[in-house]
């Protein structure tokens, strides 16, 4: 029996659903989803272990064209990431037409000759069966694929062709990590991204992309079953601290809440998280502060 093993990303423009099709694929919370654009900043492995492949998956910010340091920074990222794998997915959602930002990032899929490619229209669940062919027609004039898959992480359907799909483009290979291994990224930029999740959530439309979190510590207690979590949350405002704070520090005991819940469920037993808010002021175009937040 030949194996096949390699490396998976999923590219396209901001919500084209990428993040919850990895999370539907690797089935563990391993990136952010959220209605906003733009909030996945870190290349985030999740590796699905089938019978005959091992498919290594790689999440990548989103490709656009770069306004701020920070973008830059993230394109950069893209560039390193899509340079390293085996098959890139580009990802469009059926219920929304193909612009100029989904041919933007097609084009820039030129620069990748080795890499196998694959169309994936995401979310046929959330429009007409009509919609969804006029799309998979008019992705098909973009290049030559090696497959083109219409599906939909929220109901789960032709998941399992495009697992099938990849795991035939990828390189004979043996298994590169352990059966039980099913993400790389360190517990602590896990955390954090759960803090930034539950952040986000609560501070929606007052400040979108402008929260960062970092985490100081993290210590299992040993007299008690109980993982003490230092964490902090970084704004660039004055008035964007007040915002999280909220009124008698309202809002940061839920978001504490929150993200407490869902570190509970990661590591499995009871968290004290100790949040602070801090202010790094601009730190999207500092580049001193960007390499402190590991960006
Ligand atoms: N109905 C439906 N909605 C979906 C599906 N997949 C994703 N979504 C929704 O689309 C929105 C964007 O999904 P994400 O997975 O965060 O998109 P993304 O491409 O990772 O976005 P960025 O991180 O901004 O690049 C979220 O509100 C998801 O719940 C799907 O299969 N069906």
């Amino acid at each position: 029996m030949t194996h096949r093993s390699g490396f998976v990303t999923f590219v396209g423009r901001p919500n084209a659903g990428k993040s919850t099709l990895m999370n539907a694929l690797v089935g563990e919370k391993v990136a952010i989803t959220s209605s906003k654009p733009q909030t996945t900043r870190r290349a985030i492995r999740g590796i699905v272990h089938l019978d005959e492949a091992q498919i290594v998956i790689v999440d990548t910010p989103g490709m656009h064209k770069p306004r701020t340091l920070l973008g830059k920074r993230l394109n950069a990222v893209v560039q390193t990431t899509l340079g390293d794998v085996d098959v890139i997915c580009l990802c469009v959602p059926a219920n929304e037409r193909l612009g100029p930002g989904d041919r933007y990032i097609d084009a820039q899929l030129e620069g990748f000759p080795n890499a196998r490619k694959v169309a994936i229209v995401t979310k046929v669940d959330a429009t007409s069966k009509e919609r969804v062919a006029e799309q998979l027609l008019e992705v098909a004039t973009l290049r030559e694929w090696d497959a083109v898959i219409p599906l939909s992480s929220v109901t789960g359907r032709q998941l399992d062709v495009l697992l099938d799909e990849l795991a035939q483009l990828l390189p004979e290979a043996p298994p590169l990590y352990d059966a039980e291994t099913s993400t790389e990224e360190r517990l602590s930029d896990r955390v954090a991204e759960l803090i930034r999740e539950a952040a986000l959530e609560d501070v929606r439309d007052e400040l979108p992309h402008s929260i960062i979190v970092t985490i100081d510590d993290i210590v299992a207690r040993e007299d008690k079953p109980i993982t003490d979590v230092y964490a902090n949350l970084w704004v660039e405002r004055d008035s964007q601290k007040g915002i999280v704070i909220g009124r008698g520090g309202e809002r940061l005991r839920r978001i504490g809440k929150d993200a407490r819940g869902e570190i509970e469920a990661l590591v499995g037993q009871q968290v004290h998280l100790d949040l602070r808010v801090k202010i790094a002021k601009e730190w999207q175009g500092d580049p001193k502060l960007l390499g402190r937040f590991g960006l």
